[in-house]
């Protein structure tokens, strides 16, 4: 069979793993498996049954090389391929020395990633938020910390008039992080419209005019202050709808696509957008959600411990100055952004072929979880409905 050009890669296989590799024709071989299936094999001597053994040993070494482009060139030709493919191009934001703009930055993440912009080096963190007090508590709180100079905007981002005004007191920035956000967490039916609408202008439209009111004096200032970016504060709620969190989805998930198509819009300018999608965080806004959100919400999240307001400004940090477009903060939420990939932007190779590699399997995680919370929510209507 080896003399007479390659042996189907299969047979090979079948050859070098079974029994009848032992026997010294190939002929025979097939003799025997196909037309003798139930015949003993015929008596051999020790010597032969050893030489034989070798040979089989060989052959299966053979078989495995065969296998090797597959197990090997397959992955490699996969990942040059994403290599090449990956778009935007990797870029790093460099924090140092420049300035960073904080909506919401009077309260916890906000108020940690304006902490962590000061003791990274920024030599300007600017804050906006509605309240005065706050603001200037925070002020104090991070000047005290880290020395660097603070400024504060008092104003409202539903306020599109005030907001410009903010932002051009403010100057040209470098890092813009869109955080501001406010959660009435309740089903559809029975959130007033007016916290519907609050939701969706504070959390989507709010951003929006953020955005619009500091984009024409970023643009400009990039060609001598380098890299911008503009990171926006989804959650993982803006990552799939959860129980409780009809309008607030509603608004995150606004966020994403707002997100995607901005970078088109910016990535010629030097404008690089990052998305950070946190789990449940101990914040002020946080404790006040908790203690009125449904039962089945937090059955739902099944979160024992919140993050804390640091850590998830420090994983935003670490996702801004890599360019990242998505930012998952814990591995759950690497796992749903894996999940959630869709035709989000990717800079990174490395993560494009994880999301490609994991698909197939994390779909079925997926669906265990819909499971798992479908099961919670059917579990819990039936007690409801026993207990009337
Ligand atoms: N904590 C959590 O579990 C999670 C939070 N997130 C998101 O992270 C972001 C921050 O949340 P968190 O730190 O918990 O919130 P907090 O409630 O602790 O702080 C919210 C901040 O936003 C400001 N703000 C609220 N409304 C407005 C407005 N209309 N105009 C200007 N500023 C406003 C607040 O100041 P003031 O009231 O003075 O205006 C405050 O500085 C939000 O976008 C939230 O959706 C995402 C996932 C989880
Ligand atoms: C492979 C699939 C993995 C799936 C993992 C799924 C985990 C989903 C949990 C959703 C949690 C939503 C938290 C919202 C936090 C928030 O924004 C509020 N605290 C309001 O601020």
């Amino acid at each position: 069979m080896a003399k007479s050009g390659q042996p189907p890669i299969v047979l090979l296989l079948l050859r070098a793993n079974s029994q009848e590799s032992r026997d010294e024709s190939s002929r025979h071989f097939f003799y025997r498996r196909h037309f003798l299936k139930s015949t003993t094999s015929p008596p051999s001597s020790a010597t032969t049954s050893s030489t034989n053994h070798r040979r089989s040993m060989a052959d299966s070494l053979l078989a495995y090389l065969y296998f090797l482009p597959l197990f090997l060139l397959l992955p490699l030709s996969l990942i040059a391929l994403l290599f090449l493919l990956a778009r935007p191009r990797p870029v790093k934001i460099p924090i140092k020395n420049r300035h960073v703009f904080v909506t919401g930055g009077s309260s916890g993440i906000g108020l940690a990633l304006a902490h962590r912009a000061a003791s990274e080096g920024a030599s300007r963190v600017s804050i906006l938020a509605r309240s005065a007090d706050k603001l200037e508590e925070a002020k104090r709180a991070i000047q005290l910390a880290s020395g660097v100079d603070v400024e504060v905007f008092p104003a409202d981002v539903r306020d599109y008039e005030s907001v410009a005004k903010a932002v051009s007191d403010a100057g040209p920035i470098d890092v813009l992080i869109v955080n501001q956000g406010v959660f009435v967490t309740k089903e559809l039916e029975k959130l007033e419209l007016d916290e519907v609408k609050f939701m969706l202008d504070v959390n989507l439209m709010g951003s929006i005019n953020v955005i619009k009111a500091a984009l024409p004096a970023m643009k400009s200032s990039r060609k001598e202050h380098g890299p911008g970016s503009i990171a926006l504060l989804s959650s993982q709620a803006g990552q799939v709808g959860v129980y409780g969190y009809t309008a607030y989805s509603a608004s995150k998930f606004g966020l994403r696509g707002l997100a995607e198509a901005l970078q088109q819009e910016v990535i010629a300018d030097n404008i690089h957008i990052s998305l950070v999608f946190p789990p449940d965080t101990e914040t002020p806004g946080f404790a006040e959600e908790s203690r009125t959100r449904p039962k089945l919400t937090d059955i739902i999240v099944a979160n024992p411990s919140a993050m804390k307001a640091e850590e998830v400004a420090k994983k935003a940090f670490d996702g801004i100055k890599r360019g990242s477009f998505t930012v998952p903060c814990n591995f759950e939420g690497l796992m749903l952004s894996l999940t959630t990939a869709g035709m989000s932007p990717q800079r990174s190779f490395v993560l494009a072929f994880a999301e490609v590699v994991t698909a197939g399997l994390l779909r079925v995680v997926a669906l265990f979880y819909l499971w798992n919370w479908y099961g919670s929510i059917e579990k819990w209507f039936r007690q409801q409905n026993s207990k009337h």
